[in-house]
C-alpha cells in the first residue's frame, strides 16, 4: 500500500502534533459545557477518535453519514443522509468532526440542517481545509491544515475505500488512477 504514495504532505508526528494542539484549544472552550462531538462518516473517525482523546472535558459523541461523491472525485453537489444522528440536538453545543473540506457542499448542508434543528452553537472542526476547491462560501472555525488543490488520501481519508489507514496525509502516484 505504501508504494503507492508518490509525496508524503503531512507526517505522521506533525498530525499527531495538531491533534494535540486543537485538543487543547477545544479543551479550554467547552470545558463547562458538555458538547456533542458529531464526526462525519466516514473519513473522520482516525481525527475524531484522535481528538477526542485530547480533550480534556465531559462531552457526548454521535456519528452521522452523508454522502455527495459517490466513487468519484468531484462532488456532485447534492449531500444525502445515509445515516442519520441517534442524538437530538436541540439546544446543544454542536462540534462538527470533518477531515476534510473541499467544495464545501457537504459541510453547507449540515450547518444548515443543524441551524434547522435548532443547535444552540455550532463549529466546525476540521483537519483539512482545501480553499481552492470551494463551490459555496463556507468556513470551517478551526483547521489543522491548509492543503493544495490535490486529491489527497490517509488518516480517514480514501481513493475507492482504500488508503483510511494510512497514518499520514499524502498523494497518490498517477499510475494508482490507471489501475
Ligand atoms: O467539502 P466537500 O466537497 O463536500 O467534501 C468533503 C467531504 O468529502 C469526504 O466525504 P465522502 O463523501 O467522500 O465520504 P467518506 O468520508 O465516507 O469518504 C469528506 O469526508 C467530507 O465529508
Ligand atoms: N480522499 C479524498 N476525499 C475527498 N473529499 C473531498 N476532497 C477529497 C480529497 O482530496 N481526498
Amino acid at each position: 500500500m505504501r508504494d503507492d504514495i508518490l509525496e508524503v504532505l503531512i507526517s505522521e508526528n506533525e498530525l499527531q502534533d495538531k491533534v494535540s494542539e486543537l485538543g487543547a484549544q477545544l479543551t479550554e472552550e467547552y470545558a463547562d459545557r458538555f458538547p456533542l462531538v458529531i464526526g462525519i462518516l466516514k473519513g473522520s473517525l482516525p481525527f475524531m477518535g484522535d481528538l477526542m482523546k485530547k480533550i480534556d472535558a465531559h462531552l457526548e459523541y454521535d456519528v452521522m453519514d452523508v454522502s455527495s461523491y459517490g466513487t468519484g472525485f468531484v462532488s456532485s453537489g447534492e449531500v444525502k443522509i445515509e445515516k442519520d444522528l441517534n442524538t437530538s440536538i436541540e439546544g446543544r453545543d454542536v462540534i462538527i468532526v470533518e477531515d476534510i473540506i473541499d467544495s464545501g457542499n457537504t459541510l453547507k448542508y449540515l450547518t444548515d440542517l443543524f441551524k434547522y434543528r435548532k443547535a444552540k452553537s455550532i463549529k466546525i472542526v476540521t483537519l483539512l481545509d482545501k480553499p481552492d476547491g470551494r463551490q459555496v462560501d463556507i468556513y470551517p472555525d478551526a483547521a489543522g491544515f491548509v492543503v493544495p488543490d490535490e486529491f489527497v488520501v490517509g488518516y480517514g481519508l480514501d481513493y475507492i475505500e482504500r488508503y483510511r489507514n494510512l497514518p499520514y496525509i499524502g498523494i497518490l502516484k498517477p499510475e494508482v488512477y490507471q489501475k
